[in-house]
């Protein structure tokens, strides 16, 4: 069993960019036969993070991803996006079409929120002219919106249940996690919620009606962070607002994109009318003659308006940001022979695994399999080929071959 997949949960208003943003996202880098568009449901789909594969490390010549792929060196490993659509002010009172969007909403790990950093899109979705909204009280708003949802979630249950049995029971954490398990909440994001609320030495039954608010806004920060993806960032009234953006919310919070030039580029790219690949910096086009005045015009308003400006569309960056920086996962790939690097078929470095910093190696194997798990012995790190115990560690980019007892029979 693989580790958990974590869900990535887009919101925003309407006409921001969100379906542009899914569409690009959820585009497969090039057009590969066994790796097509994916949709698990039709507001859930397959995206990629970017990642330097450990196989160049390694001096090997490829590798045979299951599942994602690799180019040019780069590995692409797959994470689940869902376009959680319907947020309207009040939905977390239920307006709208609130009630449907919070139920999206409970079950993503991490919220990224497209704003129209071009100040073009009023409150209510209509087209405005640049410049004339802003896009900093919306961001502010909608996060109030989704803390209040949370903490109306979070009351609604300690005081229909945790309330009632908090006198009785041993573990208060275990309990609490249990009963707001419903929120895709972990042991972790509790423990850390009642430090960063200051409750850790008051017992969750003495808590009062603040208290609880405090615990639960800080639950809603570890549990459901906000990425802001500052979009349309290839328009002119955009830059004065990126800024203020990053100011209020801190560089690590927002991230400038092009929804549009990045569906655009990968478009272009699985048509093989360009070279290019999600992240780059630019792109190289094949053969100018199958390509419209037009669409030279718009590909190089594409490398003017955002590659050259701002490095990238934004939109791979996005992704890494909200998977590596903000969830914190590492990768790690599990082998079967730590020699070949491969698994019993010969595949090498079949599996890239997206794990959370600080698992370790007995915890890795109980991801791969749960008898691998249980009959543990020890681990080898392929790159160094030391044998390792299972409370190593494991570090970004390990390749790993886990020795169990289940294995060896
Ligand atoms: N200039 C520019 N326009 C964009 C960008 N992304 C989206 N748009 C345009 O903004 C408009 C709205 O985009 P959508 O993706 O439909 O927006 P949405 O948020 O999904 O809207 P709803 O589906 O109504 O909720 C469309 O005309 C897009 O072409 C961008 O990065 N730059």
């Amino acid at each position: 069993m693989p580790p958990p997949e974590k869900l990535i949960g887009i919101i925003g208003k309407t006409n921001v960019g969100k379906s542009t943003l899914f569409a690009a996202l959820t585009l497969a880098p090039v057009a590969i036969a066994n790796h097509p568009f994916t949709t698990i449901k039709p507001n859930i789909g397959v995206g990629y993070v970017r990642k330097k594969c450990v196989h160049v490390e390694l001096g090997l010549e490829k590798c045979d991803p299951r599942t994602g792929m690799c180019i040019k060196g780069n590995r692409f490993i797959p994470v689940k996006i869902m376009d959680v659509a319907g947020l309207i002010p009040g939905a977390s009172q239920g307006r709208g079409l609130g009630n449907k969007f919070m139920d999206d909403l409970r079950q993503a790990d991490i919220l990224i929120h497209v704003v129209d950093a071009s100040g073009s899109t009023g409150p209510d979705g209509t087209p405005a002219k640049p410049g004339t909204y802003d896009p900093v009280e919306e961001a502010k708003l909608i996060q109030k919106e989704v803390d209040e949802w949370f903490v109306s979630v979070v009351r609604r249950v300690w005081e229909n249940k945790i309330s009632r049995q908090i006198y009785l029971v041993n573990n208060p954490i275990e309990y609490i996690t249990q009963n707001l398990s419903g929120l895709s909440i972990n042991k972790n994001h509790v423990i850390e919620a009642i430090r960063l609320a200051g409750l850790e030495d008051k017992h969750p039954k003495k808590w009062s009606s603040d208290d609880i608010r405090e615990f639960a806004l800080m639950l809603r920060r570890v549990s459901k962070p906000i990425l802001i993806a500052a979009n349309k960032a290839d328009l002119p009234t955009a830059e004065d607002n990126i800024k203020r953006l990053i100011k209020e919310f801190g560089k690590e919070n927002v991230v400038p994109v092009s929804a549009l030039a990045e569906y655009i580029l990968r478009k272009a790219a699985q048509k093989g009318l360009i070279e290019y690949l999600p992240g780059d910096n630019d792109f190289k086009i094949i053969d100018s003659s199958r390509l419209s005045k037009e669409q030279l015009h718009a590909l190089e308003l594409v490398r003017r308006k955002m590659l050259a400006k701002y490095g990238s569309t934004g939109v791979q960056e996005l992704l890494n940001k909200a998977v590596f920086n903000v969830l914190k996962l590492i990768v790690v790939y599990p082998v079967e022979d730590h020699n070949k690097y491969t698994d019993h078929y010969g595949n090498i470095l079949p599996d890239a695994y997206l794990v959370p910093e600080g698992t370790t190696a007995k915890e890795l194997a109980y991801m791969i399999h749960t008898d691998l798990g249980k009959t543990f012995l020890y681990a080898i790190n392929a790159k160094t080929k030391e044998k390792v115990g299972e409370t190593y560690v494991l570090r970004d980019n390990d390749v790993i071959k886990i020795v169990a007892a289940a294995a060896r029979r």
